[in-house]
């Protein structure tokens, strides 16, 4: 059963999320000695920042020198590109931390980059060498079509849900731009400890209503939660979950 939090206020969401995390963290560093965690994009970057760095009640608690941070999906640009999901996260959030405070981070490498099937394959596999095989806790976002990391709905898309074999994968032909994105796929969710999804917004309604009423599981984020339900958490709002009738998860 997957674990819903559904907040009235941000300031609440955002706190309980950064509470939530903080758990986590200090679990991870009860048996060994650093907390591994991937990032998505898209919104879940200001909700971090709101949780992890604003909020003076947790910032203390957060122990960044002992994280190692991945990034549940990226966009086939330079890190320095406004859509780069790297890029995105360390302006809202390494940024604002102190030098001495700095967590290791382990980005695309983008020297890869090229402009054909061939490079693109590439930056999957190199990624793939270097996201561990245990993370402690996958953070992941919602698309208002359903998807998550660059898991996309559909047809074309069938083939990374499909994947068994490699952990991280070229999505190619992306429904969202940039067209050119690299992804965990699902072996890499059911290896991890625990995933935790944020979706706020109106834009997230009719989704919700799919994915926790319909339960439709030809949307990526409704298989998650029917494959990995009991250590899946969601962290929504009020204007998301405006049309969700269900109280069972
Ligand atoms: O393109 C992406 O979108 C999803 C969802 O973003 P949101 O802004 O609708 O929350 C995000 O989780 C993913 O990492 C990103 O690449």
């Amino acid at each position: 059963m997957v674990t819903v939090g559904v907040f009235s206020e941000r300031a609440s969401l955002t706190h309980q999320l950064g509470e939530f995390i903080v758990k986590k963290q200090d679990e991870a560093l009860q048996k060994k000695s650093d907390f591994k965690v991937s990032v998505s994009g898209g919104s879940l970057i200001d909700a971090l920042y709101e949780s992890l760095v604003a909020d003076e009640s947790l910032s203390s608690r957060v122990q960044w020198s002992k994280w190692q941070i991945y990034f549940s999906d990226e966009r086939i640009v330079p890190l320095t590109d406004a859509d780069s999901n790297y890029g995105a996260f360390k302006r809202a959030v390494l940024d604002k931390l102190p030098s001495t405070s700095q967590p290791n981070v382990y980005p695309m490498d983008e020297s890869l980059i090229g402009s054909d099937a061939e490079s693109n394959n590439k930056i999957a596999a190199e990624y793939e060498r270097i996201v561990p095989q245990v993370l402690d806790l996958v953070l992941l976002g919602c698309g208002p079509d359903g998807h998550t990391c660059s898991l996309f709905p559909g047809e074309t898309h069938r083939y990374l849900l499909n994947e068994t074999t490699k952990r991280v994968a070229w999505c190619h032909d992306s429904p969202k731009p940039p067209s050119d994105r690299i992804t965990f796929t699902l072996p890499v969710l059911k290896d991890a400890k625990a995933l935790c999804f944020v979706a706020e917004g109106s834009s997230k309604q009719n989704i919700m209503h799919e994915i926790f009423d319909l339960k439709n599981d030809q949307l990526p984020t409704a298989l998650v939660n029917k494959l990995f339900g009991e250590k899946t958490s969601w962290f929504v709002n009020e204007e998301a979950f405006g049309k969700v009738q269900t109280k069972t998860f």
